[in-house]
């Protein structure tokens, strides 16, 4: 929301906020619009239809192509051990755990290799892929983290509420709970948060306005993919 004013102001409105607070609030409406969505709620109530949820993690799978070459590149900017030491931690998720549970739900789904592999891509996907490319190609590190901290705080937000009452069956949503909603996962966003927040506060308002344009893009974007799992023109 464009009345949300730069970060010294917000601060100055409200004593003890953190600089993603401050992020988050300018990325409203869309914030709440995904972390509400009905895919999320449904997901979380195992719920989701084959038809949408194939849709998703289809388009997903691809999301996270470009998501591991992003994170890649916040490994490589990060100043020191102790910052890479979690985002490398993540990455081995992501590239072991995370990968399989692609590989088994795209088979119980009755997913094809043409579209595991090259699917047409929705465009939010087309646009998270630009964002991504766009934040990985800067050297700023904040920059990274501000596409990182929206995808994983998003996640978080939505599947955090059902991490003790989402259904078993079926696998393929009541796993994609879990992985979001996980006492690891939530120390991680934790974590990534307080990174971005002293990144943030290290910046002039250049740096900050790129991170703010950064962030919202993201957060516009994770409302528009959920969206497109239900755009019947997309495969499924
Ligand atoms: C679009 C999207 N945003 C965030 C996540 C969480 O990693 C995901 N898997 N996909």
């Amino acid at each position: 929301m464009s009345e949300v004013p730069d970060w010294p102001e917000f601060r100055a409105a409200h004593p003890g906020a953190a600089p993603t607070e401050w992020l988050r609030a300018a990325a409203e409406p869309d914030w709440s619009a995904a972390v509400g969505h009905r895919f999320a709620l449904d997901c979380n109530a195992g719920r989701v239809p084959e038809t949408v949820m194939r849709r998703y993690l289809v388009q997903d799978y691809q999301f996270i192509g470009a998501f591991c070459a992003l994170l890649g590149r916040a490994i490589h900017t990060a100043p020191d051990l102790p910052s890479r030491l979690p985002l490398g931690r993540f990455m081995g998720l992501l590239c072991s755990e995370e990968n399989t549970f692609f590989v088994r739900a795209f088979d119980a789904l009755g997913v094809s290799e043409a579209l595991r592999r090259d699917p047409p891509l929705s465009d939010a996907a087309r646009g998270f892929r630009a964002l991504m490319v766009e934040a990985a190609e800067s050297a700023v590190h904040a920059d990274q983290l501000a596409v990182l901290c929206v995808a994983e705080w998003v996640y978080l937000s939505w599947a955090r509420p059902a991490r003790a009452t989402r259904p078993p069956q079926p696998f393929w949503c009541a796993e994609w709970v879990d992985l979001h909603a996980s006492p690891y996962f939530e120390s991680f966003v934790r974590g990534l948060r307080a990174a971005l927040d002293r990144e943030v506060i290290a910046l002039d308002a250049a740096g900050r306005a790129r991170v703010r344009a950064l962030f919202t893009r993201a957060a516009t974007l994770e409302r528009a993919f959920f969206d497109s799992a239900y755009d019947e023109t997309l495969p499924a």
